[in-house]
């Protein structure tokens, strides 16, 4: 069943792009609001997003706009899909259009010096607002090619939830429902950091055990840092944890482990990230992380080595040799318990 509003998509990136055009394929009318008007009149005319999507079709039910209030006071159902970097700055000065909203959050990033993620900034913009976050392993290319994909919609509001998936499911796109909407943030966020580590390792020719190893420390860290934080670890076990993870650690696709690639060839920071052209959340989360980490005193020995690695001159042989011989530690260090 279609909406009787048109829906909201913020956001003229890739993924933004991806959402916009599968809610269009489901029979939405689809107002995707972006900042610049020469790239809206440019999907007008072509009906393709170059910078961002290259090669995908844009359906015709999606819109592009670039009245941000217009587009706000139109609909009910709002995909917010911003870089964490602009997220508040572009929403505060409208607020007060988001009262009552549905706001759904695709970014997966921390805010810096407050530690909010993205949808306890919208909450914190918008008290009002109905809110929700998708989350899972979502690669922008991927959704709009129509691989069979899953996401997670996270909402303590069950009516937001089935409003989600009621506009998102389709022949090759499945949204799951979860309560956890804190750990399922929380998940998307800090994979980021870890597919880092990933492409580097995989830039520098390491194996397969290697990998496997990385992905299970890197399950086993996030999940200590988000029980620290009163997170359920269970929702780790899922498909916006370990599932989110496994892709992004695994793709050449992820903009993440791209960096990370760029970072194990011998690039700076600055040269893989201006290489890239597009967002890594995981460099800016990497900072808020180890921060946070140190004053909870969580052990996130992958997030210090990578740390050490971009901000304190340590070099990446250096950083495995600490890491391999670290004292020895038993392998599943968290035991779920009924209190979650
Ligand atoms: N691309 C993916 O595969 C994917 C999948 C799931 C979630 N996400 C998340 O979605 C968020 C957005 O990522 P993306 O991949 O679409 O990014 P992107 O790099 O493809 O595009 C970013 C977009 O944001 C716009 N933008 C930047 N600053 C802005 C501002 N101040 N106001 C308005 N627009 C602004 C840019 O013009 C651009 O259109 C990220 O947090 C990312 O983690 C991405
Ligand atoms: O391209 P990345 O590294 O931002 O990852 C994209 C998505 O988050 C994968 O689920």
């Amino acid at each position: 069943m279609t909406d009787q509003h048109p829906i909201a998509v913020l956001g003229g990136g890739s993924f933004g792009t991806a959402i916009a055009n599968l809610l269009a394929e489901n029979g939405q009318h689809v107002l995707h609001w972006m900042r610049d008007p020469e790239q809206a009149q440019a999907i007008r005319l072509t009906r393709e997003n170059p910078r961002y999507l290259k090669g995908i079709k844009i359906h015709l039910g999606v819109e592009p706009v670039t009245d941000l209030a217009a587009t706000l006071n139109a609909c009910q159902l709002i995909f917010v899909a911003l870089p964490s970097s602009a997220l508040r700055q572009a929403l505060q000065p409208v607020a007060e259009l988001l009262s009552g909203k549905q706001l759904v959050s695709t970014t997966k990033g921390i805010e810096a010096q407050s530690f909010l993620l993205m949808s306890q900034i919208l909450e914190d913009i918008a008290p009002q607002a109905r809110i929700g976050v998708l989350s899972g392993p979502n690669l922008a290319r991927e959704v709009a090619e129509h691989a069979l994909t899953a996401s997670v919609v996270a909402s303590e509001d069950e009516e937001l939830c089935q409003h989600v998936q009621a506009a998102l499911h389709g022949r090759t796109f499945r949204v799951y429902a979860s309560a956890d909407r804190f750990g399922v943030e929380l998940g998307g966020a800090l994979k980021n950091v870890y597919a880092i580590i990933a492409g580097m390792a995989a830039a520098m020719g390491m194996g397969e055990n290697t990998k496997s190893m990385l992905i299970t420390r890197a399950l086993a860290e996030m999940t200590r840092f988000a029980v620290k934080l009163g997170a359920n670890p269970m929702t780790f076990l899922g498909l916006a944890g370990v599932g989110d993870l496994i892709v992004t650690c695994s793709s050449a696709k992820s903009r993440n482990y791209q960096v990370g690639f760029a970072l194990g060839e011998g690039l700076s920071l600055e040269d893989a990230v201006a290489r890239l052209g597009e967002v890594a959340e995981g460099v800016n989360t990497i900072k808020v992380l180890k921060a946070k980490a140190e004053e909870l005193q969580v052990y996130m020995p992958l997030v210090a080595g990578l740390h050490a690695i971009l901000f304190e001159g340590r070099t990446l042989n250096q950083v495995i040799g600490a890491l391999m011989n670290a004292e020895p530690k038993t392998d599943v260090d968290f035991i779920p318990t009924t209190g979650f």
